[in-house]
């Protein structure tokens, strides 16, 4: 097959970790025959730098031209202090609006051979793996009005607003039971019911799609009794499904249950047009360029879009068994290494994911499984 994947960078750690997936997909299509074109485009801080804005259109033509974009990450203390429309992070936000990526698929699995640097019990972080379903385009992030503004006192006020139509409630929680059908047929709908008018209509809406899916069950779970119970018994769930700043607090949380914020991959994916893939973390100033850090989560999310926008599932499951390969051999990052035993290099760890795909047998085992 043919594909041609829009590659934006981004900031700090986000040149680091894409090129992990990149070379890791590039692996793959040679080993699979698949010709992957990748078509670069600039996000965030560099391109403030160099164009002048977060998000040039340039970009959002090559992105609208690919089968899909793979995105590292992007922002950094160099652009902290500068006006909101010259913050990095408005470029995501304006590709995911222009992009139209309204369901953000963070699945959370834990790694069994990573139970041992985590300070939770290993009974209640092995087996982990369930999807949080985060709304993408809409809520506080999007909501008008936003902004500040000086009263009749001379006193500073500030408002964002947290605004939903019911159709795109409705499309998200669609999603989270469609996905929730295929898995172990529940949904967990996090809200904050008891005080937000949003929630209470999210809430309205769950109910009504749960009842197209009457084999799927139904729970509602207050956004802070949920933060507290990814921590308590995390088993619990199977698809979280929330709202845009909801879901973004809650995947870091449940980040640490798989060890790190350096191995949680996610897909954005789109209504109309090419879906796009990225780790949940940032750009990571504190240690970028240091070539430390984790590369998994977007290699990860590397797997994902194999599996969701090109339909190569036995692709997808040759990384995901060449990243568990390498992390039961010992092989780890720091964020993710044991104390007193030494970490590997960014360079490194994507060097070894893929030689476990080519040489220790993660394709070959995969090809055996769908003979
Ligand atoms: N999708 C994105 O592009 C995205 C997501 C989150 C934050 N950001 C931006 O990134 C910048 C930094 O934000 P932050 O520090 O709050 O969050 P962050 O996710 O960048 O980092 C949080 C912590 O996790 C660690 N970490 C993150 N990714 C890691 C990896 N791959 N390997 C090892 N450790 C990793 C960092 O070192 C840091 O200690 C900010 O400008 C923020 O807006 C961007
Ligand atoms: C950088 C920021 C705008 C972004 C978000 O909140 O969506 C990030 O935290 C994420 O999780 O992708
Ligand atoms: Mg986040």
């Amino acid at each position: 097959m043919k594909k041609n994947i829009a590659v934006l960078r981004g900031d700090g750690v986000g040149k680091e970790v894409s090129k992990g997936a990149i070379e890791v997909l590039k692996t793959i299509g040679q080993q699979f025959g698949h010709e992957f074109h990748f078509q670069y485009g600039l996000i965030g801080g560099e391109a403030i730098d160099t164009e002048g804005t977060p998000l040039p259109q340039e970009t959002v033509d090559v992105c609208k031209q690919s089968d899909a974009v793979l995105l590292g990450a992007v922002g950094g203390p160099k652009w902290d202090q500068n006006p909101a429309y010259l913050r990095p992070e408005k470029g995501l936000l304006q590709i995911r609006k222009a992009l139209n990526l309204f369901a953000n698929i963070r699945p959370v699995t834990t790694y069994n051979a990573l139970t041992d640097i985590s300070p939770l019990k290993q009974d209640i972080i092995e087996g982990v793996d369930f999807v949080i379903v985060r709304e993408l385009t809409g809520g506080l992030y999007f909501g008008k009005p936003s902004g500040r503004s000086v009263d009749e006192n001379g006193e500073e006020t500030v408002v964002d607003t947290l605004q939903y139509k019911r159709s795109e409630m409705e499309r998200i929680i669609y999603k989270a039971f469609e996905m929730a059908q295929t898995r172990r047929k529940k949904v967990t709908s996090v809200d904050k019911a008891n005080v937000l008018e949003s929630s209470r209509m999210w809430r309205e809406v769950a109910e009504g799609i749960s009842k197209e899916f009457p084999e799927v069950e139904l729970e509602h779970m207050l956004v802070d009794n949920a933060a507290m119970q990814l921590i308590r018994y995390p088993k619990q769930f199977d698809v979280v499904v929330t709202e845009n700043m909801f879901g973004d607090i809650l995947s870091d949380e449940a980040s640490m249950l798989t060890g790190s914020m350096g191995m949680l991959p996610s897909a954005s994916l789109s209504s109309d047009g090419p879906s796009l893939y990225e780790p949940i973390h940032g750009s990571a100033p504190d240690i970028a360029g240091k070539n430390i850090a984790n590369p998994i989560a977007t290699i990860l999310s590397a797997a994902m879009m194999l599996r969701l926008s090109f339909g190569m599932e036995k692709e997808a499951k040759a990384i995901e068994r060449a990243v568990d390969q390498v992390i039961s051999a010992g092989h780890r990052t720091a964020d993710i290494q044991r104390a007193g035993k030494s970490p590997v290099q960014t360079t490194e760890i994507i060097d070894q994911i893929k030689a476990a795909l080519i040489e220790d047998g993660a394709i070959s085992s995969i090809m055996s499984a769908y003979a």
